[in-house]
């Protein structure tokens, strides 16, 4: 890999990148005139890395491990070994998620993963924004860069959220920053999936690493032709051109909602 490529993605002073997220996430909760935060935990590693911050930035934290019948069991002894750690033995609950998954599955009539999948996203966005609010505290989002821009998160769910304090951040630097911040190994090591279904890896579903990715992410976002970051990076250039329609197709999910103007009825 190129050296513009590692001076961006590798050689980050994670000192550094965690003393400014935790203030930035400090003064963030602090301006927003609520008492603190709340973030689901699932046993991954970007909220085991957004835990962790939270944790650095107030003593009023809360978070919430929401398995469902998809989430394997490792999953759930790493989040709360995780919640262990942070000092959150009194400050976090276990609430299964299934019951209501179903209900709501029955509803609309469908068993589609992917449709159920969104469901438990959407529900544990529910359950976030009501224990949020029962506390005074925010809902703090666990997104990094290369979900973001992939669009591989779902829309009003786990992309439901007040703050993304590691969105800038592309998930092969939220690894190395969870190694910095001493997030058990079981965690730092654990392949990413979401967890909706059985047997789902988000490197799976994407049809691509993240390693090989992120590079091409940051050479899209800095403006690169597709061509160049082909050559740049040694990515086929048809991967090059399909991450770079993901990440056009998904534009709507990092925006608000377009409001149709009439302003201008005579135009
Ligand atoms: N052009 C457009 N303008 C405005 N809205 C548009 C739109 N195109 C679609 N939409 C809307 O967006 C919806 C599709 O988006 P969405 O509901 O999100 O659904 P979708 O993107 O189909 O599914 C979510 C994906 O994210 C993955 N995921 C989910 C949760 C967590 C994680 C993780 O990494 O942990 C990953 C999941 O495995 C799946 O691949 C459409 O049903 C439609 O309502
Ligand atoms: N079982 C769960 N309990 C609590 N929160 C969850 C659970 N599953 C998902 N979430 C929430 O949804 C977010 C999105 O899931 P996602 O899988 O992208 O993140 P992760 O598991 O933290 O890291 P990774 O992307 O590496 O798997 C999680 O970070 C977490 O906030
Ligand atoms: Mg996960």
């Amino acid at each position: 890999m190129q050296k513009l490529i590692k001076d961006g993605l590798g050689s980050l002073d994670y000192a550094r990148v965690t003393s400014v997220l935790v203030n930035r996430l400090r003064e963030y909760i602090d301006k927003s005139g609520k008492k603190g935060g709340i973030v689901g935990v699932s046993g991954g590693i970007d909220s085991a890395v957004t835990a962790t911050l939270l944790s650095m930035a107030t003593q009023n934290f809360y978070f919430l491990v929401m398995p469902s019948s998809s989430t394997p069991q490792d999953d759930v002894e790493d989040a709360l070994g995780l919640i262990k750690k942070l000092g959150g033995e009194l400050k976090h609950r276990v609430i299964p998620i299934d019951d209501v998954v179903d209900k709501f599955s029955d509803k609309i009539e469908s068993k589609d993963k992917v449709i159920v999948g969104n469901i438990k996203a959407r529900t544990r966005m529910i359950l976030l924004y009501a224990m949020a609010q029962k506390l005074d505290y925010l809902v703090i989002g666990t997104g990094d860069k290369s979900e973001l821009m992939l669009g591989y998160f779902t829309k009003y769910g786990d992309g439901g959220v007040d703050v993304l304090p590691i969105g800038g951040l592309f998930k092969t630097q939220v690894r190395k920053l969870g190694e910095y911040l001493k997030v058990p190994e079981s965690i730092v090591k654990k392949p990413s999936s979401p967890a909706l279904w059985e047997g789902q890896t988000a490197e799976g579903e994407l049809g691509v690493s993240y390693e090989v990715a992120d590079p091409v992410l940051y050479l899209l976002e800095k403006g690169k032709k597709e061509e160049e970051i082909a050559v740049e990076t040694q990515v086929d250039l048809s991967l090059v051109l399909r991450i770079k329609e993901m990440v056009k197709r998904s534009q709507h999910k990092r925006q608000p909602p377009e409001i149709f103007d009439i302003e201008n009825l005579s135009a």
